[in-house]
């Protein structure tokens, strides 16, 4: 069973006492961002999702389309319950493999080998279905005898291997990924890449953020337009990176 219903999500983040006396011509205002308001409090808020309604099951793959800081992030957060919204109703159905932020759930005193079972566990599985998987998980990594190592002993790129072999080693229905989850060298990105791909078509139910329309087009069949926080096109993905790209101003071909 794979099922995501959001409705009338919004979610609003307090901000620090905020005054701008900043005045942007409308011609040089370009979308970023949330909206910045007062929020019912009279605190200063800013709303990273306005009112979101959507339904998803299985065999979407939705890509999230939108500028810098449209609330894509929010999104994923929102699906994968890190984030509680102020307003509204999230229902999810399924197993959800979050790839959003791969350091939740590691513990950087432990060898890389025991953080296997941390974050797989963090991330659902069962020890039985760990132990099944250690062994392919440790080979994807490549980290050799760096496993049996604290975690706080390796560099950025080696930590990223580790959550990412873990992370698309779990059986899942949902599967929510940001974009900048990819990461470690040349060789490694590539074979990462792969193995995303083959990870999220056998997902039931996709939702991916990307910049890029290549990846979306590559693995997503319906997309979503957020513009500050608000659903502004919902579709064929074709057709919401043509009105993406129309009021970006940019070649739908490209990018
Ligand atoms: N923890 C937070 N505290 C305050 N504001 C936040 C927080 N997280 C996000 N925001 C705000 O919410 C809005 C949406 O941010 P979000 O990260 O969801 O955007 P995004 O579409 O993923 O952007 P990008 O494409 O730049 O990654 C932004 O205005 C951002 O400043």
């Amino acid at each position: 069973m794979a099922l995501i219903n959001l409705e009338n999500v919004t979610m609003e983040f307090p901000v620090q006492a905020w005054k701008s006396d900043r005045r942007r011509s409308s011609k040089e205002e370009k979308p970023i961002g949330g909206q910045l308001s007062s929020g019912q409090s009279g605190h200063m808020v800013v709303r990273a999702l306005d009112r979101v309604s959507l339904s998803l099951g299985a065999g979407d793959r939705l890509a999230l389309l939108g500028h810098n800081g449209a609330g894509k992030t929010t999104l994923l957060r929102v699906m994968a319950k890190l984030f509680i919204p102020t307003h509204g109703r999230v229902t999810i159905q399924g197993r959800v493999a979050p790839l959003l932020n791969l350091g939740f759930g590691m513990d950087m005193d432990s060898t890389g080998y025991d953080n296997i079972f941390i974050r797989g566990l963090f991330l659902g599985m069962s020890k039985a279905e760990l132990k099944k998987k250690a062994d392919a998980i440790s080979e994807f990594s490549e980290l050799g005898e760096f496993l049996d190592l604290p975690m706080r002993t390796y560099s950025s790129g080696m930590r990223a291997r580790l959550a990412f072999a873990i992370s698309t080693h779990v059986e899942t229905d949902i599967l929510l990924l940001d974009e900048a989850v990819a990461t470690g060298d040349a060789r490694f990105l590539r074979k990462a890449n792969e193995k995303l791909e083959s990870f999220a078509r056998e997902s039931k139910l996709l939702v991916l953020a990307s910049h890029s329309n290549q990846i979306l087009r590559d693995l997503c069949n319906k997309a979503v337009l957020l513009e500050h926080g608000r659903i502004k096109a919902f579709g064929d993905l074709e057709e919401v990176i043509e009105t993406y790209s129309a009021s970006a101003g940019v070649d739908p071909s490209h990018g």
